[in-house]
């Protein structure tokens, strides 16, 4: 019976299956997934429940052909106990009626007393022999009724055994049953969820119907404007087009156009070139103008202020100089010409007429500013030499040198030198080298070379120029003042 439900259970499975394949393929848009994978779980589970119920089906098969087999053994068992019983029975019947006809003849044999004696003696014998087989047959009897219990016994085994067989019998069938009501449980729940994922489908359907229509009206209502649009974008379009044959026609001119571009732009570079060539050319005769200019103007200065200046400078009293009327200066300037020095020697007033005099108040700054435009003359070319000369103590190393907080000529010479070489470097280049030599009670000596005692001689330059120049005087070239410093200061002065 339940195979024949298990196998309509089957065919309502496959149906449902085949509706299931059906509806998915109708249903393949349905964005709810849920009732898929209910569904596939459902049919996981159903798979399951039918194996497990094919095992259960192949136990009970098993233990249907043990029974028999046992059934089987069992009637074997009982026919051979029921032979037993009968073979026993008949020789009991046997041995009963021959107790039974000794037991006659030993009544009829005492009733006759003479040769009855020696039958009963006989019989007695005979009756002993019957005893003994009585014996006999009563151990076999008891023999065959210890088989007979034993056979009992394994009877009643087998019985056990079948009432277990039974009972396992009837659990796997209650074990189907629930299965199978667990299987027509879930083939409820797999209807269910057919009918609910059938009312999504359609519901769905419905929705994207209802969707479909208003996005048709928007679509409708879009196609309406992109037409009204079209129809207004005709004029613009026919506009493009004018202007896009208008650009062909200037692309396909532009050829021309650029080398004609082209020949102008080369015709003004060439003639722009050629203003500049001439501007330079202009620039460059300025130039050559101003350099004789500047050396007119230089050679008229050196005139106008002699080729040879002479200044002095008048120091401050310091306590070196001691205290008192000795002490006092001895030298007067003229307050209306800075140029006039007077001298009292002897009571007697001397004056002197230099190019400048600075009184001792003069600053350093002063004294530089007057010799200043030696240095641009020197870059321009000209040879300068600016000396000091005077007394012990008159102030010369002062003047010339300074301190390093007030330096003196040569330094603020040197720093406006390399500034201006420095500002000019763009069109020029200036090598500047550096010699010391020391004229000493006639000797000429070179400061700067490795041997500094020897002798040197000064000799007029080959060229025929006049100038004057020192063979093997050591040069040392210089790119700053502190390059100097540490030239000069370092092994001369210090
Ligand atoms: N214009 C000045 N203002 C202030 N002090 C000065 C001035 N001139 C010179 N002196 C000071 O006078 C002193 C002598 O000056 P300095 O050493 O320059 O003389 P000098 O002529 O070089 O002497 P010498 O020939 O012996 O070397 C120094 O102490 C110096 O500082």
């Amino acid at each position: 019976m339940h195979c024949r439900e298990n196998e309509h259970l089957k065919q309502d499975m496959k149906s449902c299956e085949a509706q299931l394949q059906k509806l998915k393929k109708q249903h393949v848009k349905c964005i709810d997934c849920e009732h898929i994978q209910e569904n596939a779980r459902l049919q996981e589970r159903l798979a399951q429940l039918q194996l497990e119920v094919e095992e259960a089906k192949g136990r009970l098969s098993e233990l249907d052909l043990e029974v028999q087999q046992k059934t089987n053994r069992l009637a074997e068992v009982e026919l051979r106990l029921k032979d037993s019983l009968a073979e026993k029975a008949e020789e009991e019947e046997r041995l009963s009626r021959r107790l039974r006809d000794s037991q006659e003849t030993i009544a009829s044999l005492k009733a006759q007393p003479q040769q009855i004696k020696y039958l009963i003696k006989t019989v007695e014998v005979e009756s002993s022999k019957t005893k003994q087989a009585l014996c006999e047959t009563q151990s076999r009897n008891q023999h065959l009724q210890e088989q007979v219990e034993m056979q009992r016994q394994v009877l009643k085994e087998m019985e056990q055994q079948l009432q277990k067989s039974q009972k396992t019998a009837a659990q796997l069938r209650a074990q189907i049953t629930l299965y199978e009501s667990e299987l027509e449980q879930a083939h409820g729940q797999m209807l269910e969820e057919m009918q609910n994922m059938e009312d999504d489908k359609n519901r769905a359907i419905e929705e994207a119907f209802a969707r479909a229509q208003v996005e048709m009206k928007a679509v409708h209502e879009n196609l309406a404007g992109v037409r009204t649009n079209l129809l207004t974008l005709q004029p613009a379009l026919r506009t493009l087009t004018n202007d896009y044959n208008s650009l062909k026609r200037q692309v396909r001119d532009f050829p021309l156009l650029l080398q004609e571009a082209l020949q102008n732009a080369r015709a003004e570079i060439g003639q722009a070139i050629e203003e500049v060539n001439s501007t330079n050319r202009e620039l460059l005769r300025k130039y050559r103008r101003e350099l004789q200019l500047r050396k007119k103007c230089h050679n008229e200065l050196v005139r106008l202020k002699g080729n040879i200046r002479v200044f002095g400078r008048v120091r401050p009293i310091t306590t070196e100089d001691g205290e008192g009327p000795e002490a006092a200066n001895s030298v007067t300037f003229d307050p209306d010409d800075d140029a006039i020095l007077h001298l009292m020697h002897k009571g007697k007033q001397v004056s002197f007429e230099l190019d400048k005099v600075f009184s001792p108040q003069a600053t350093q700054q002063d004294v530089f500013q007057e010799v200043q435009a030696l240095i641009t003359s020197c870059i321009d070319g000209y040879n300068v030499c600016i000396f000091a000369y005077g007394q012990t103590g008159a102030g010369k190393t002062y003047t010339m040198e300074g301190t390093p907080e007030n330096p003196g000529i040569n330094q603020r010479a040197l720093q406006l030198l390399f500034s201006e070489v420095q500002r000019k470097a763009s069109d020029w280049g200036y090598t500047i080298t550096v010699s010391v030599a020391e004229i000493y009670n006639e000797a000429l000596r070179d400061l700067l070379g490795k041997e500094p005692q020897e002798k040197l001689d000064i000799k007029l330059c080959p060229d025929g120029s006049g100038q004057l120049y020192v063979p093997g005087l050591t040069e040392f070239q210089v790119q700053s003042v502190e390059d100097i410093n540490k030239l000069v200061i370092t092994p001369v002065l210090g």
